[in-house]
């Protein structure tokens, strides 16, 4: 029995064959499954230092991740990275906003001073959605604490032009801020009042602890751990590109502790990114370093010669990226992935797969072609946690999404990058547009990523299977040697017992050396993609047709 005896194709080959294919262009053969999908452990690196239980980061882009976003994604175990087409100040305040953040509060609630109207907030309420505000002496977060306002206290009075102090509940029950979440949560649940403002000794307001906010916490569906340091604070990572500016830029962000950064660029491969990789290294050296974006394996190689932690694999792929119709330049994602994770691999640096993820048998397919962490834009723009207004468009509830290279996110504040310095001419390679809204990012994940796991389950990459012996069954010795055959590939070093029984219902028995214990599935996954074992194939135009939806009069596509 040996691997040409095996179905499929292993990676190697199917990328070996001067096409590059994307995500919807291969699949995978499944497995045998003797494990739950739960048992799929899918913590994975970012960067050679930084581990995350979700292997999901939020793009740098100025309508994903600001700290709102940053915060949901280290909540659910994943990372935020914050986009810099704002000031410096911006962004590092943006950065303490995250490391400041407790769960189950509101670090950045709605405020305004007592001396605005009721039809301000009428004008909120339309805007962001919230009907209550805190009223502090500054009109902000920081300052004299002095009342309330809610539905309750404006629903019924006509005059709007009221000021908010004559109107603002001033008799309020807050919490200190040393208080732990229990605390809070104790008090509102006693109180049954549905805000709690949080305010220092000096009555200073410092977040505000809502039934809602709490409610989340508390019942987020099996979130699990949070990312954090090694001071409980919730991880969080920034964007910044490489003009000299940039390294007081990195600067001010380490200062306010942000964990990583990455360097954005859409070719990654410059003797700019180079220098600055190199630059950073010397002068953070316990900073991680994510460079990109490549899609070959020399671009890869250059930049870990040069010190890079990570890397960022995507050129054109993303929804609104208009580089390869525009450039010429760029790869299929799916090829793209496999080769650079190949070479990043070899040198124990991890990679991301940037762009072009629009469900969860995507990020499945990104994984299993040996990205260690996938980074989504669209898939997170139009939830609760982007930054933006929602509106209204047809009746239906959207928020803008739109691309770094856009004449609309060029002129906002990234000009000086992309104007070239000897003509001062503009050429767009994004589009903006909106997306619908989806939601919070709190409840989307952990469905997303339980889809992933059941992808790793089908695919047969146990997280566990080392602490175990694998039995099977077989009508035949020749089907029960393809199983065999696909474990030993699978777990070719770990294997400590083998019991091959060849009666009438030949059974084989596999114990695997405890030495794996502990792998996740996605270690299993690579180890399998490397060994030849992931089998796939790529999919024809009909058979793409046909794995999709057809031949329904209607239907609604609900994912949970
Ligand atoms: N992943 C993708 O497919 C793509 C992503 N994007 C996104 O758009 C944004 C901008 O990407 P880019 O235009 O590639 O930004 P960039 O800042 O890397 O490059 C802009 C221009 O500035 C030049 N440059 C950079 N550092 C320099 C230095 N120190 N001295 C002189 N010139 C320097 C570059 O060579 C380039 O011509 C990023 O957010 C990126 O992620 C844009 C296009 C494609
Ligand atoms: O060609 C491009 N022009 C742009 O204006 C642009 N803006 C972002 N990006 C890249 O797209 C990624 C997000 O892609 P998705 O929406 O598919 O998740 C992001 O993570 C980026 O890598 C751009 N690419
Ligand atoms: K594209």
């Amino acid at each position: 029995m040996n691997m040409e005896e095996l179905d499929g194709f292993s990676g190697k080959e199917v990328f070996g064959q001067g096409v590059c294919y994307t995500y919807d262009d291969v699949i995978f053969h499944p497995g045998h499954i003797d494990f739950a999908a739960h048992e799929v452990e899918l913590k994975s690196k970012i960067s050679k230092n930084i581990t995350l239980r979700t292997p999901l980061v939020s793009s740098p882009m100025d309508t994903v991740t600001e700290a709102g976003m940053a915060v949901a994604m280290a909540t659910v175990g994943g990372m935020g990275f914050l986009h810099y087409n704002m000031t410096t100040e911006d962004q590092a305040e943006n950065v303490r906003l995250v490391k400041n953040h407790t769960i189950g509060f509101i670090t950045h609630p709605e405020v305004m001073p007592p001396s605005n109207t009721i039809s301000d907030i009428d004008e909120m309420k339309s805007r962001r959605g919230y009907s209550s505000v805190l009223v502090t002496d500054t009109g902000k977060i920081g300052g004299k604490l002095l009342g309330i306002v809610t539905t309750r206290d404006i629903d019924l009075v006509t005059n709007r032009s009221l000021t908010l102090e004559s109107v603002m509940t001033c008799d309020l029950l807050t919490v200190d801020d040393t208080a732990t979440f229990e605390k809070a949560a104790e008090m509102l649940k006693a109180s049954k009042k549905g805000k709690l403002p949080v305010v220092a000794a000096d009555g200073t307001l410092k977040r505000l602890a809502t039934y809602a906010s709490l409610k989340e916490a508390l019942l987020l569906p099996s979130a699990g751990a949070p990312s954090t340091d090694a001071k409980g604070r919730l991880l969080v990572g920034a964007a910044v590109g490489t003009r000299p500016d940039d390294k007081v830029r990195v600067a001010r962000l380490v200062e306010e502790g942000v964990d990583a950064v990455i360097l954005d660029s859409s070719q990654g491969d410059s003797v700019y990114q180079i220098e600055m990789i190199k630059h950073l290294k010397a002068t953070y050296p316990s900073l991680d370093v994510i460079g990109g974006n490549v899609v070959t394996a020399a671009q890869a190689s250059r930049l870990i010669d040069a010190g890079a932690d990570g890397l960022r694999v995507g050129m054109g792929s993303g929804s609104i990226c208009t580089t390869q119709e525009v450039c010429a330049v760029g790869r299929g994602q799916a090829t793209a992935v496999y080769k650079v994770a190949a070479l990043a691999h070899s040198r124990g640096v991890p990679i991301i797969a940037d762009g072009g993820i629009q469900n969860s048998g995507h990020i499945v397919k990104a994984l299993a072609l040996g990205a260690s962490m996938v980074m989504c834009g669209s898939m997170f723009a139009g939830t609760t946690e982007a930054p933006g207004d929602y509106f209204f468009q047809d009746g239906v509830k959207l928020k803008r999404y739109r691309g770094m290279g856009s004449l609309e996110a060029m002129s906002k504040g990234s000009d000086t990058r992309y104007l070239s310095e000897a003509t001062h001419l503009k050429v767009a390679q994004g589009v903006a547009g909106s997306v619908k809204d989806k939601g919070s990012v709190l409840k989307m994940i952990p469905y997303l990523m339980h889809g992933v796991k059941q992808g790793f389950q089908a695919r047969h990459c146990p997280s566990t299977a080392a602490s175990r012996v694998l039995c099977h069954r077989a009508y035949d010795l020749d089907v029960l040697m393809l199983w065999l055959r696909s474990v030993l590939v699978a777990c070719a070093v770990s294997v400590d017992l083998l019991v091959v029984d060849s009666g009438a219902q030949p059974l084989a028995a596999v114990s695997l050396l405890a030495a794996d214990l502990g792998a996740s599935g996605l270690v299993k996954g690579h180890e399998l993609l490397y060994t030849g074992g992931m089998r796939m194939e790529t999919r024809s135009g009909a058979s793409q047709k046909e794995g999709g939806v057809h031949d329904m009069h209607s239907y609604e596509k609900k994912l949970w």
